[in-house]
């Protein structure tokens, strides 16, 4: 695992572009998607960059059940408006919020990703550790499933909202297993709320209870952290693995 320190934001996202631009120059052409605060800035620079992705694949990590893509507050409008209307991919994919049938929707995403395998699979992280919509307790060998959102994930992405209760209390999300196919990935977590679990995840156990620590597992990932988000990693181990780029 490979973890660097930016001073903010700004330049993790300029440091994110530059491992897109090394994947990309390496042959990836299918890319994993996530949502959220997180990745926006990232987004916005892949827009002002000359990267071209007309020949790639985008695969998202997960959708809102109940929400469909002309929903402000849906993943897919959220993809739109912050990526694929400006940077044309040649195909897009998120789980269908609307689907008639979950099961058969879930069946569906998992063949999309083990068709289409992830070179580069972008992750943020929540306040609980989640990843995608994996919420503590999800088993390592899921694959895309529907979940319940816990009261604090509800609570946390209620600020995306008009109040609480507009939050969807269900979600599909590619399951921990799925994750855990792409070839790389790159976890970025910025602001102090997200330090706990950064430091739990990269320095506790790896256990089912922070699905976040699976990536110690992973043979190539890259964390992208601000100096706030990393706050709490202990000195010895930030000695240790932390690469600091100022
Ligand atoms: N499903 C998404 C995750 O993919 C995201 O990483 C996380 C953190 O969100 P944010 O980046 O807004 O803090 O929350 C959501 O629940």
């Amino acid at each position: 695992m490979k973890v660097l320190v930016v001073k903010n934001q700004k330049d993790a996202d300029r440091q994110g572009v530059k491992i897109f631009r090394q994947a990309y120059k390496h042959g990836a052409r299918t890319f994993g998607l996530a949502t959220g605060g997180t990745p926006e800035g990232l987004y916005r620079e892949l827009c002002q960059s000359d990267l071209d992705f007309r020949d790639c694949i985008a695969i998202n990590l997960d959708e809102y059940v109940g929400l469909d893509g002309n929903h402000p507050q849906s993943y897919r409008y959220y993809m739109q408006s912050n990526l694929f209307n400006q940077k044309p991919f040649a195909e897009t994919y998120l789980p269908d919020g609307m689907a008639p049938s979950a099961k058969v929707e879930c069946t569906h995403y998992n063949w999309i990703i083990a068709t289409n395998p992830i070179d580069l699979q972008i992750l943020g992280i929540g306040q609980n550790g989640h990843i995608g919509f994996n919420e503590p307790g999800t088993p390592f060998t899921s694959t895309t499933h529907v979940v319940n959102l816990t009261p604090s994930t509800i609570k946390a992405n209620s600020r995306y909202f008009k109040d609480e209760s507009q939050v969807p209390t269900q979600a599909l999300t590619q399951g921990i297993g799925n994750i855990l196919q792409a070839k790389q990935i790159l976890l970025m977590a910025f602001g102090p709320e997200k330090a706990q679990a950064v430091k739990e995840a990269l320095t506790g156990k790896v256990t089912e209870d922070l699905p976040a620590s699976v990536l110690q597992k992973h043979p190539h990932v890259t964390v992208l952290l601000d100096e706030a988000a990393a706050a709490l990693l202990p000195s010895e181990w930030v000695a240790e693995h932390v690469q600091h780029i100022y």
